[in-house]
């Protein structure tokens, strides 16, 4: 970044206006306000195809979760294998302040496992599409019935959290899904889920299943999108606003396939709605190290254009955006980034860039021009910036050249021959021109 960005000042954002499409405080059924998060990249992160953590991997990224203030962590079948199971009894006894979760299917030897390791509760999994209960487990609905119960019963049994969760959700029969929601309802499970497992939900879907669900179960609903076609932040959104509770979430949104709602993509659209909540409850100054924790475990980049951290999430470039930018972030910014321990920065060192900040660069550099000059200097970089690209030098040089130039008494033709502006523009960087 150094060679061709500016750092801007920590300025706050100023008159901030009201946005007449939030969240509507009237909206009884909307918990925008008071989600909560169960952290799975020790689960669904785990089925990213490059993901293999060690022991010690995962309880550093256990930690690091906790610090930032996830509600829950859940992790890996404690069947998967052997190692799994003792990891997840090494981070039960981290006496975290988030609760501990492990996902099982919907199998009484997965849960007599899983209650021996020690977690604060266990996320039970079925699919109930057709595709899955065809292709999948081969099971009818009143045989998952039938074992949804018995599992659940056993695990409330321990006195720890049950969550029932459909998996497919989106692609099952409605009435199938609202009869088994409702059954485990009765018994009495900490949370029911709705998981869109394929990632062929939208919006409006989202919307209505979870409203729809929400009239007929008395306990929270937990969310669960993939990404495949880009809804996975829209759709949880809408999940809460639909009110649903928890939203499962990964770091970089990492899990199989594309994977999940990324958990900072999730805090950027969560601020943005209601950033005292989100302030009080996670801290955001860490989401960075977050990531790149995670994302050097499972040997990635974080996106470029990530939300928050990708590396141009606040840097701006177009004079119109510098210009307002420099008089109020607000004009260009909905996130702040102050917010995340970050740092807003102008790219001015192109042939899009504008007087406005060249201005604030040259006030940088404690040189004294004025208005008509700095647009003179402005259209010099321009013309730089037609050749080639630019970098701060470049654009140092150009200014400080100017500067030299306009405040050095002009000597006179006699002292040496001009210099053709045009033709010599690349050299007229490197050296103070006398004509
Ligand atoms: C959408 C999701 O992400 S759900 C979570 C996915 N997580 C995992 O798969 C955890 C990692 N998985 C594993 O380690 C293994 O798949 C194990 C240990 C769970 C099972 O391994 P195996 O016994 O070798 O079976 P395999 O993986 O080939 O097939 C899955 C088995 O689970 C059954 N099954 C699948 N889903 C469920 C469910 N939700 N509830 C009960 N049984 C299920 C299938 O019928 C199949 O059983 P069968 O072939 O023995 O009749
Ligand atoms: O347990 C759940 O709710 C979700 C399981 C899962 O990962 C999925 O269906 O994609
Ligand atoms: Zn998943």
């Amino acid at each position: 970044m150094s060679d061709s960005y500016q750092k801007v000042s920590e300025e706050q954002h100023k008159n901030v206006p009201v946005n007449p499409y939030g969240p509507n405080p009237a909206d009884y059924l909307s918990n925008v306000r008071s989600f909560q998060l169960i952290e799975s990249t020790l689960r669904e992160g785990e089925q990213f195809a490059n993901a293999f953590f060690s022991t010690e991997k995962k309880i550093e990224i256990a930690k690091a979760l906790d610090e930032f203030g996830v509600d829950y962590i859940e992790l890996t079948s404690p069947v998967a294998s052997e190692q799994s199971r003792a990891d997840c009894e090494a981070i039960c006894k981290l006496g975290l302040k988030a609760k501990i979760l492990t996902h099982i299917r919907c199998h009484m030897d997965d849960a007599k496992v899983a209650v021996e390791t020690g977690v604060d509760g266990v996320d039970v999994v079925i699919g109930t599409s057709q595709f899955l209960r065809q292709y999948s487990h081969g099971k009818d609905m009143s045989y998952i019935t039938k074992s949804a119960i018995e599992v659940i019963e056993f695990v409330k049994s321990k006195g720890i959290e049950i969550r029932f969760s459909s998996e497919d959700s989106f692609r099952s029969d409605i009435v199938d899904l609202l009869n088994i929601y409702k059954t485990v309802d009765k018994i009495g499970v900490n949370r029911v889920g709705i998981a869109d497992t394929v990632g062929c939900a939208n919006p409006r879907q989202v919307y209505e299943l979870v409203k729809t669900l929400k009239s007929v179960v008395s306990c929270e609903i937990e969310c669960h999108f993939h990404n495949d076609t880009g809804c996975a932040i829209a759709n949880a959104y809408t999940a809460l606003e639909a009110g649903a509770k928890l939203i499962d979430v990964s770091v970089l949104g990492i899990g199989e396939r594309n994977g999940i709602t990324p958990l900072g993509g999730l805090m950027a659209r969560m601020i943005a709605a209601d950033r005292d909540y989100v302030m009080s409850k996670y801290k955001l100054h860490k989401l960075r190290d977050l990531e790149i924790l995670v994302a050097e475990a499972v040997q990635v980049n974080v996106p470029f254009n990530n939300p928050i951290t990708g590396f141009c999430a606040f840097t701006h470039k177009a004079g119109i955006h510098a210009k307002a930018i420099l008089a109020n972030p607000s004009t260009y910014e909905i996130l702040n980034p102050s917010d995340f321990g970050l740092t807003r920065y102008i790219h001015f060192a192109n042939r899009l860039t504008g007087w406005n900040a060249i201005k604030s660069r040259v006030e940088q550099l404690n040189l004294n021009l004025t208005d008509d000059q700095i647009k003179e200097v402005t259209s010099k970089i321009k013309r730089l910036g037609d050749v080639r690209p630019l970098n701060i030098d470049d654009v140092d040089s150009i200014i400080k050249d100017f500067h030299t130039d306009v405040h050095t008494p002009r000597l006179g033709p006699t002292n040496g021959p001009a210099i053709d502006e045009e033709s010599n523009l690349l050299d007229s960087v490197k050296r103070p021109r006398l004509n």
